[in-house]
């Protein structure tokens, strides 16, 4: 599958400065969402789960044809919880109806992780709608209960090596898991909606007992209230992943840094983008009201 990157009509940075300002914005103004997480960390994982179907074997899937529009995949059970953001998204779309489904549902991971306190993301533009015939079949996201080897295999899909999965995951110091979504339980603790290094932290400080949640799955516990999933608990069994886990833990720009890189990577997984097309630098609420 070839995914020619074309810029929306006459749209440049003011355009998806203006997206980004009205997420932001609407993030702000519904910040009592899900208990106080706020919507930035449910709209990281629909960037993440609508770029999760690449396969770079035959460059299928991926953020380009904004797929998670339809049904066939947003009706994942392992997306359970994302219908949030994509009804978050809707007025978002009424208003600027020239976006793109894959520039939508990628801008809008840039702006929560941005405004969240994390780092700068360079984005490009181009994602080009595809229809329903090139929606991947359902089975190409991770399952939580997997152990390292796992989680080593299913990024073997995207060709990221082991630095690039220890810095992608620690995103999962955003937001928390839900009984009613995925079966896990990740009581809140309301340090988690500001994107810091500290998921690295967490790993290699906290006691972590593996216990059977109320929904009869398996997880690590620590007190306070946090939790592992299995996949998160794999970084610190894994020699491999551990040493990227005690490199993170102890330098946070470090994790800023290598987390950009990754994260651009994944949202542009399997995209052909002309060099015409300049990566935008979106500013903050913070930066513009300074
Ligand atoms: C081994 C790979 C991964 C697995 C198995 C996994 C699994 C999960 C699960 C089970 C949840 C809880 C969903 C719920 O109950 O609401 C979750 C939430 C989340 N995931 Fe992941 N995830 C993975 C990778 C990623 C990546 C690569 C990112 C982003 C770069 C990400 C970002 C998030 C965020 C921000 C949340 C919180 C959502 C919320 O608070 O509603 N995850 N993930
Ligand atoms: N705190 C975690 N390990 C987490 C957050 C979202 S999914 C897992």
């Amino acid at each position: 599958t070839v995914h020619i990157a074309k810029p929306e009509k006459g749209k440049s940075l003011t355009d998806f400065q203006s997206v980004y300002n009205a997420i932001a914005t609407k993030m702000k103004s519904e910040s009592d969402y899900d208990d106080g997480t706020g919507y930035g960390p449910v709209l990281v994982r629909l960037s993440w789960h609508s770029s999760a179907t690449y396969n770079i074997h035959d460059n299928s899937g991926g953020s380009y044809g904004g797929t998670f529009r339809f049904k066939k995949e947003a009706s994942d059970p392992l997306s359970k919880g994302l219908e949030n953001a994509t009804k978050f998204l809707d007025p978002i779309h009424e208003e600027f109806p020239w976006i793109s489904h894959g520039d939508l549902y990628t801008i809008c991971g840039v702006t929560a992780i941005q405004e969240l306190g994390g780092p700068k993301i360079p984005w490009r533009q181009g994602r080009v709608d595809t229809g329903p015939e090139t929606v991947p079949a359902q089975g190409r996201l991770p399952v939580p209960e997997g152990d390292a080897t796992y989680v080593r295999k299913y990024y073997e899909r995207f060709g990221f090596d082991d630095q690039e999965v220890v810095a992608l995951l620690g995103a999962h110091i955003l937001g928390k898991t839900h009984l009613k979504n995925s079966g896990y339980d990740g009581p809140w603790d309301d340090d988690t909606n500001i994107f810091t290094n500290e998921f690295f932290g967490n790993l290699l400080e906290r006691d972590w007992t593996l216990e059977k949640n109320d929904s009869g799955r398996m997880q690590y516990n620590a007190k306070g209230g946090i939790m592992m999933l299995p996949t998160d608990y794999a970084l610190v069994q894994d020699p491999k992943y551990l040493k990227y886990v005690q490199k993170y833990a102890k330098d946070q720009d470090a994790f800023f840094s290598d987390f950009r890189d990754i994260y651009v990577k994944l949202l542009e997984s399997g995209i052909d983008f002309d060099e015409s097309i300049e990566p935008f630098v979106l500013k903050t609420l913070k930066e513009q009201s300074e």
